[in-house]
């Protein structure tokens, strides 16, 4: 049995640290190459102080090991990770194209058959994420990034959990859970659902459904599903029909990941292949 060989121990003198690619709530992301192979990388750099001022030491451990186990061509790889005295750097792929909504702001909304390509890739991605229950439960438009072909990449799963449910560590027995945990286990996979529904609307008319002057009453919206699709721009009627079976406050009644892709206004307007093409 050969000893396995511990992955590389990576550190700062490996890369040639290039232009900043973003500040995120924890740290910059610096475009970055490995100097012997040449490889360019997204090198997110996290001071710990903050992940311990904030007490996210496990979630952000948590958040590397789902992501360095996930592969697929929708989701940002983490090849790896390093630290030194004061800060933790994560070793990403590259999205060349970088966060999606800077295009969407570029050009204020999306084409139906741009939008469905971003939805389909999404719904692929996240299909694959709760197979390996994995659910991100934060996705918005900073965090889609696009690479130089223009797939779209889920980067930053920092609020995803693995959701190893109760149930099995108690046998299998519902019998002590009560209603709003065997709930809230179903509900949280529905969460990415919803989300779907948020994103595909922004997509489609450059702004979030239940946007509102202040925060409580996009609360309220939010909480009455206060959904209004207007006239301009004319959007297609299976395009309203995918969001309105998506934004429905009951969590089991929104439509699978499964029947998204499936919905007529995906089949019609995505090339399936080409989503989930490298
Ligand atoms: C705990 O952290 C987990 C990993 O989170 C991230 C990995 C990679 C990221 C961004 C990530 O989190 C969000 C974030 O930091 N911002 C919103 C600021 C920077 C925006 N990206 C800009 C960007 C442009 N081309 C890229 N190619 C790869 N990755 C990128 C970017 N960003």
């Amino acid at each position: 049995q050969p000893p396995k060989t511990p992955s590389k121990q990576w550190s700062l003198q490996d890369f040639e640290i290039g232009k900043p690619l973003g500040k995120g709530k924890f740290g910059r992301v610096y475009l970055a190459r490995e100097i012997k192979s040449g490889f360019i990388v997204a090198l997110k750099v996290i001071f710990k102080e903050q992940i311990e001022k904030y007490r996210l030491h496990h979630q952000l451990r948590r958040e590397m090991e789902i992501q360095t186990s996930l592969r697929h061509p929708n989701v940002l790889r983490l090849y790896g990770w390093f630290h030194d005295e004061e800060r933790i750097y994560l070793i990403l792929e590259y999205a060349h194209r970088g966060e999606l909504y800077r295009e969407l702001r570029k050009t204020g909304r999306l084409p139906e058959k741009q939008a469905a390509t971003y939805i389909a890739s999404l719904t692929q991605a996240l299909a694959y994420c709760h197979e390996k229950h994995v659910i991100h439960r934060d996705i918005k438009p900073e965090n889609l990034l696009l690479d130089r072909e223009g797939h779209l990449k889920i980067a930053d799963f920092g609020w995803s959990v693995q959701s190893r449910s109760k149930r099995h560590t108690m046998c299998g027995t519902l019998d002590y859970l009560a209603p709003e945990m065997v709930e809230n286990k179903a509900h949280d996979y529905a969460v990415d659902n919803w989300t779907l529904g948020i994103l595909c609307y922004e997509f489609l008319y450059g702004v979030p459904p239940f946007e509102a002057e202040k925060q409580t009453d996009t609360f309220k919206r939010i909480m009455k599903v206060d959904l209004s699709f207007p006239s301009t721009p004319d959007v297609s009627a299976e395009a309203k029909n995918l969001i309105s079976q998506l934004l429905v406050k009951e969590s089991s009644k929104r439509l699978s990941l499964q029947k998204i892709i499936e919905h007529p206004w995906i089949t019609k307007n995505v090339d399936l292949a080409g989503t989930c093409s490298k």
